[in-house]
């Protein structure tokens, strides 16, 4: 199960022809600086090769609610060898079920302790994929340490996400699921300031998916030209 209760093994229907091309990279202008790890023994040069074109750094996944942020990094993480760390899981594993603490201490609690543990999360070096959740995007002290990432936004629609998502473990949704796309239409501009690329994910398989997003990684490497970019 991932943090919010869905099953791991559901799936999406694809609905109809799509009225957009497939999952689509679109690339949001961004200037980014990373630091070349330089010297190291044998031992070190052949970790880097087997490394290379990953950033050595967290790339984080933002999005809206039930985008597809867990599962899709979980797959990311496997696929290319590397850690996946989902900020809502160490949140419930330090403090329990969201919506159980959003009824008892509110939201405004639940970021603080939430942008604490996505600081924790973001300041460990080393590849890893990063899931944050929906509203992690609110924090700016999130939106500036995500500066320093590879960060790619899922998207996708209301329709799609009141198909497939467990609303019960999302108090934002639970007793008002038409709220998806009013927040989303609130946050919108923060995702666009922090994202490097965005995906749809309503509108294809997994496997395509995680083939492309996978590819933009490597791809983001390479171009960086800096850790795991240059071999
Ligand atoms: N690429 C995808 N295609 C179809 N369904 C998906 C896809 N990614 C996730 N899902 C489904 O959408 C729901 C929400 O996924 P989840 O990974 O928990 O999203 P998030 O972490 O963004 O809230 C789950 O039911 C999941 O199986
Ligand atoms: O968008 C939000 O405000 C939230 C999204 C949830 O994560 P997912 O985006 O993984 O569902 C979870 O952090 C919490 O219920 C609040
Ligand atoms: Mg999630």
């Amino acid at each position: 199960m991932d943090p919010d209760g869905e099953p791991a093994a559901d799936r999406r229907p694809v609905p109809g022809p799509p009225k957009q091309p497939l999952t689509q990279p679109v690339p949001l202008p961004r200037n980014r600086s990373e630091e070349r790890i330089e010297g190291g023994g044998a031992s070190h040069r052949r970790r880097r090769r087997r490394r290379r074109r990953i950033p050595e750094t967290a790339v984080v996944l933002v999005g809206p609610m039930a985008a597809g942020k867990t599962s899709l990094g979980r797959r990311l993480a496997k696929d290319l060898g590397i850690p996946f760390v989902d900020t809502d899981a160490v949140f419930v594993r330090d403090h329990g079920a969201i919506a159980e603490f959003f009824a008892a201490h509110g939201e405004a609690e639940f970021r603080r302790i939430e942008a604490e543990i996505v600081a924790a999360e973001l300041a460990r070096p080393g590849s890893r994929i990063v899931a944050l959740g929906g509203g992690a995007v609110l924090a700016a002290s999130t939106r500036a340490a995500l500066r320093a990432h590879p960060v790619v936004l899922l998207m996708t629609t209301q329709e799609a996400v009141l198909r497939t998502a467990n609303l019960a473990r999302r108090p934002l949704l639970r007793d008002d699921p038409d709220a998806w796309g009013r927040i989303l239409e609130e946050r919108r501009p923060l995702y666009e300031e922090v994202a490097d690329v965005t995906f749809r994910t309503d509108r294809t398989t997994k496997d395509q998916l995680a083939r492309r997003v996978s590819g933009w990684i490597r791809g983001q490497a390479r171009r960086s030209g800096g850790p795991g970019g240059a071999a």
